[in-house]
């Protein structure tokens, strides 16, 4: 099967002195459009995953294809150009700059791909509908509740039409019910060109999303999917 993300036999092994095996043998493909939950307790390696995911840490063995891309085989520049063409990022802390308008903390993620000002502030535009933000578009990134923050660093992500969307604990800073409508947004976002992957501690979160893969001492202990069935491991 070919998929966005394809994870053959990945171990990460931090450097000594700790030496912590936080991967231990990863088999992992994500096809386009899948929204996918990692979960799995603190210390399991959900947070080692999306980073590999995210082309921000390289295995120490095994192999990582990313769009297509084998990780492998990049360098470090052409990897910074994977991450900033190919993936979108979204944190639990927002990352959102305060003084600046809703609209710029969005158009100016698009500078790293090389996109001109006006093209910037439509597709900015755009994104911001997409998130039901909208009518924020002049306000200041600070006068924002959380729930609209999330929303603005969720428009920023996919203003740039990434192929994957990675989020990592998007709903930890957020009650219950805003973490709610983030979910029911991030999941929406999916699509033929769109795949969400996330990782959370939060089971309603991670019963949003179509398939939850449950990691355990850095394995894959389940992996369930209302698409194709559970495949125990
Ligand atoms: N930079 C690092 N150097 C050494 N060990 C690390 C490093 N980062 C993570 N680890 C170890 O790797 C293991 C997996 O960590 P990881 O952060 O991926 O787990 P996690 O499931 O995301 O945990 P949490 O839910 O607490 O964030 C842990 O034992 C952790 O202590």
């Amino acid at each position: 099967m070919n998929g966005v993300l394809e994870l053959s036999a990945v171990r990460k092994v931090y450097p000594p002195p700790t030496a912590v095996t936080a991967l231990d043998g990863i088999d992992l493909v994500v096809g386009a459009g899948e929204t996918v939950a990692i979960t799995g307790a603190s210390g399991a390696g959900k947070s080692t995953l999306l980073s590999i995911l995210g082309t921000l840490e390289r295995p120490t063995s095994g192999t990582v294809r990313v769009a297509g891309a084998e990780v492998s085989a990049l360098s470090d520049a052409a990897l910074s150009e994977v991450r900033a063409t190919r993936l979108g990022f979204v944190f639990q802390q927002f990352f959102l700059l305060d003084r600046l308008s809703v609209l710029d903390n969005v158009a100016t993620g698009l500078i790293y791909r090389g996109v001109p000002p006006r093209v910037r502030r439509e597709r900015a535009v755009e994104a911001l509908y997409e998130v039901g933000l909208a009518g924020r578009i002049g306000h200041r990134a600070g006068q924002l509740s959380g729930g609209e923050r999330q929303r603005v660093a969720i428009a920023r992500a996919i203003a740039g039409r990434p192929a994957v969307l990675l989020a990592d604990e998007p709903t930890g800073n957020l009650d219950s019910a805003t973490g709610a409508e983030i979910t029911t947004l991030l999941s929406g976002l999916a699509g033929d060109a769109t795949t969400v992957v996330l990782i959370t501690h939060n089971t309603e979160v991670a019963a949003a999303m179509r398939r939850q893969v449950h990691l355990r001492d850095g394995r894959i202990v389940s992996d369930t999917s209302v698409d194709t069935g559970e495949v125990s491991r």
